[in-house]
């Protein structure tokens, strides 16, 4: 009879071969009993195993281990992987998370908690009249928190608190690299600007907020890097 007929690759061959998968007789030996199993020669078999894929690994593609960290090293905010988008002619990118705010109704007992209760680093406590908001700023290393309290009766922070008393997720603030682009682009594709132009937010930069409706229920922020 022909011997059965395999369209693997020799690559793939060779690692189905190291791990004692490779297609070949399937009888059993003759005039043998099977051996009960011994669960010290299969851990050893299975670490002979295991040695020889990462020699067939190795050998087959070889540098793709200091390829993979190249390339995380040199990863940047505004990853190429990301889709670009054009507004008017500019192309812009979306990049890092900046910040999750959260509203709550007393600015210095949500900031008592992170910094002594959870050991956060906090920053002071600034009142933002052009905002309408009291900001705390929380430093988590890869993100911030940034905890809003209104400031004035016309805070637009207001009617959040009415409805969710004990306080709670306003927005989250995502960086883009051209907010002017960014704004064309999505007026052109009917997403709702909550103010005509850009204005400075907390960290000086220009900042605009897009409606909660057209966004999946969640208020969000974007920033200029
Ligand atoms: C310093 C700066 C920075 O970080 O750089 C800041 O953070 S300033 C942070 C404060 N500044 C901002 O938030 C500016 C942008 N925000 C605004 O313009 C306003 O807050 C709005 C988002 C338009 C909401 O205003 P207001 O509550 O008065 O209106 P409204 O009650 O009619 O709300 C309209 C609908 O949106 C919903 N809605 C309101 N606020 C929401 C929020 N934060 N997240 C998700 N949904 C929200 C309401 O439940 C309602 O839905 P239903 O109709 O289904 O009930």
């Amino acid at each position: 009879m022909a011997p059965p007929t395999s369209h693997a690759s020799p690559t793939h061959l060779a690692l189905l071969a190291a791990c004692g998968s490779a297609p070949g007789p399937i009888a059993p030996p003759i005039g043998r009993a099977p051996l009960p199993p011994d669960p010290r020669r299969d851990f050893r078999g299975w670490i002979s195993k295991m040695a020889g894929l990462w020699k067939v690994v190795a050998a087959a593609a070889p540098g793709l281990l200091s390829r993979l960290l190249t390339q995380i090293s040199t990863a940047t905010p505004f990853s190429t992987s990301q889709l670009s988008h054009q507004g008017a002619g500019s192309v812009w990118n979306l990049g890092p998370l900046n910040h999750v705010a959260i509203a709550v109704p007393d600015l210095e007992k949500a900031k008592a908690f992170y910094k002594n209760v959870l050991g956060a680093q906090v920053s002071e406590a600034v009142p933002l009249p052009e905002h309408g908001v009291t900001v705390v700023f929380v430093n988590l290393g890869n993100t911030k928190m940034e905890l809003l309290q209104p400031l004035g009766p016309n805070s637009p922070i207001i009617g959040f608190l009415q409805k969710n008393k004990a306080g709670g997720i306003h927005h989250v603030c995502i960086e883009v690299d051209d907010i002017n682009a960014t704004m064309v682009d999505l007026k052109e594709k009917k997403i709702r600007t909550l103010s005509e132009k850009a204005t400075i937010g907390a960290h000086g930069k220009p900042v605009i907020f897009l409606h909660p409706k057209d966004c999946s229920g969640v208020l969000v922020e974007l920033e200029q890097a």
